[in-house]
């Protein structure tokens, strides 16, 4: 079993965090009009869609919104077919000329946003690709940065940063795991 050394955002502070990306996406974007949020599997899939509720009280139009899995599209997983990109039929599966807004929980080496964009592109040249996450750990292993954080945790690479959301977890929070010794991941 993992030791939690401590809580970082409790259900409050991600619901504050989410009230604020809405608010940075709808001023970066000057609305939300043309905008699409995606989410990536497993728990990204769950903060894009509270996140499309947010934007929607505060704009009154609705966000398009779905899901990505990003498996097949892995630097460790080149070899399978890419299919089934998006999982949840989205209005307007065609992201041509789209602003796609991913969401993730954790961002940490960006490979999996990487393999996110790859999966992105694979479904229409959008206009753009913006990312928001939960929280951003750090240790970039590629180019990535995100444009909305809900949480700036500096952390070491013996440390996990956990989420665990309502929908799938029974509970909201972010916690900081120490990794036991010898644990890869
Ligand atoms: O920046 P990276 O190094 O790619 O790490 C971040 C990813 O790691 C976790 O996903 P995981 O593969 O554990 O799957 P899960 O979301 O289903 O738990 C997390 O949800 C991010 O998607
Ligand atoms: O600490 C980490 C790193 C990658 N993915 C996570 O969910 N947590």
């Amino acid at each position: 079993m993992s030791n939690v050394d401590h809580v970082i955002m409790d259900e409050t502070a991600i619901r504050r965090a989410l009230t604020r990306i809405a608010h940075e996406i709808i001023e970066k974007n000057k609305g939300i009009e043309g905008c699409m949020l995606v989410g990536i599997r497993t728990r990204g899939v769950f903060l894009a869609k509270r996140l499309a509720e947010r934007l929607e009280e505060i704009e009154g139009t609705e966000i398009p919104w779905g899901e990505i899995d990003v498996t097949t599209y892995r630097d460790d997983r080149a070899s399978l077919e890419k299919v089934d990109v998006l999982t949840q039929p989205i209005p307007d599966q065609n992201m041509l000329g789209k602003k796609i807004i991913l969401f993730d929980d954790v961002l940490y080496t960006g490979r999996t946003i990487r393999a996110a964009m790859d999966a992105i592109m694979d479904c229409g040249r959008p206009e753009s690709i913006q990312l928001a996450v939960l929280a951003d750990r750090g240790h970039r292993e590629l180019p990535i940065r995100a444009d909305f954080i809900g949480k700036n945790v500096p952390t070491s690479k013996s440390e996990e940063i956990e989420v665990l959301l309502t929908e799938y977890d029974g509970q909201d929070q972010v916690r900081i795991i120490q990794k036991r010794e010898g644990t890869s991941k």
